[in-house]
């Protein structure tokens, strides 16, 4: 056992399974932990890829910071252990996977779904919650996209990955690799931040499960999507109903400070509207 006299783990604890999803550093495979038959997520990293990308110290804030956190639409990292050339993270399984499968299947959501606020549903109000939680405890997530909001066997709403958060105010920027198109203006011009990001990017989530396609996708490339964020080059299309274009407009704000605040989004006619709408 750590000198906490918490149980070291090893790989021979676990039967591994099917691989859940390939990251940039690594795969993710189901796993049962042997003793207990507890089931699991196994997040498999190279430390050589790691070393080579230099994120050791990225890495050990998110187990630092995950370990600390306990709430339902945050996914649980149970845990961490290594050999001599592998990381391990020990995670929740969650058992419907990634949210931007869905969205790809489904194009977009409904309105409905798309604001439900109700125990099965989904995605806005529980985004906002568990950022609420996270502000609350100056935790910045700053990578919240499809890909890291996962779902569990209820369908309830997991942020997961916190390779890339921070404690707030942060100013301090490792290049942010992978897409572009979640990154408020300040972080794209590299400038001071807080938690007012994760209000941008929970405003570019609510266009993209209405629309189908993040707002300042540039198909030009990175440079063009840079430059449409910087001026907030955005279009709500007309089939967006008046009052969800309200709340993107006001989350998609250049100023921090002039963001839509999380309790103002848990009130918001949108949000409220579809309280009790059937899924
Ligand atoms: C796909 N899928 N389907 C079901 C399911 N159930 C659970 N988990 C899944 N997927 C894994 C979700 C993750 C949670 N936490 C992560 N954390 C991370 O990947 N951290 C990380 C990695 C490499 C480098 C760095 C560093 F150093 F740069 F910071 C940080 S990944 C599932």
């Amino acid at each position: 056992t750590t000198e906490r006299g918490e149980r070291v783990w090893k790989l021979s604890d676990f039967d591994v399974g099917k691989a859940l999803g390939k990251g940039k550093f690594g795969h993710v495979y189901l796993a049962r932990e042997r003793e207990s038959g507890f089931i699991c997520g196994l997040k498999v990293m190279f430390k050589e890829e790691m070393r080579k990308h230099k994120v050791e110290k990225q890495l050990r804030r998110e187990v630092e910071i995950q370990t600390h956190l306990r709430h339902p639409n945050i996914l649980r990292l149970y845990g961490y252990f290594h050999d001599e050339k592998r990381i391990y993270l020990i995670l929740e399984y969650a058992a419907q996977g990634e949210m931007f499968k869905l969205l790809q299947k489904k194009i977009r959501f409904s309105e409905a779904e798309a604001a439900n606020v109700g125990i099965r549903g989904f995605y806005i109000a529980q985004m906002a919650n568990a950022l609420k939680y996270l502000h609350s405890k100056h935790v910045i997530h700053r990578d919240i996209k499809p890909e890291n909001l996962l779902l569990d066997t209820e369908g309830r709403l997991k942020i997961a990955d916190f390779g890339w958060s921070v404690h707030s105010p942060n100013n301090r920027r490792q290049t942010q690799c992978g897409t572009l198109d979640y990154l408020p203006p300040e972080m794209v011009e590299s400038r001071d931040h807080n938690e007012t990001v994760d209000l941008w990017s929970l405003g570019v989530l609510t266009y993209e499960f209405l629309v189908g396609i993040p707002p300042f996708e540039d198909l030009r490339g990175e440079k063009a999507t840079y430059i449409r964020i910087a001026k907030v080059d955005l279009h709500i299309p007309p089939f967006v109903s008046p009052e969800a274009g309200d709340l993107i407009k006001k989350l998609l704000q250049y100023d921090g400070a002039k963001r839509l605040p999380l309790d103002k989004v848990l009130t918001h006619p949108w949000i409220v509207k579809h309280v009790d709408d059937p899924m």
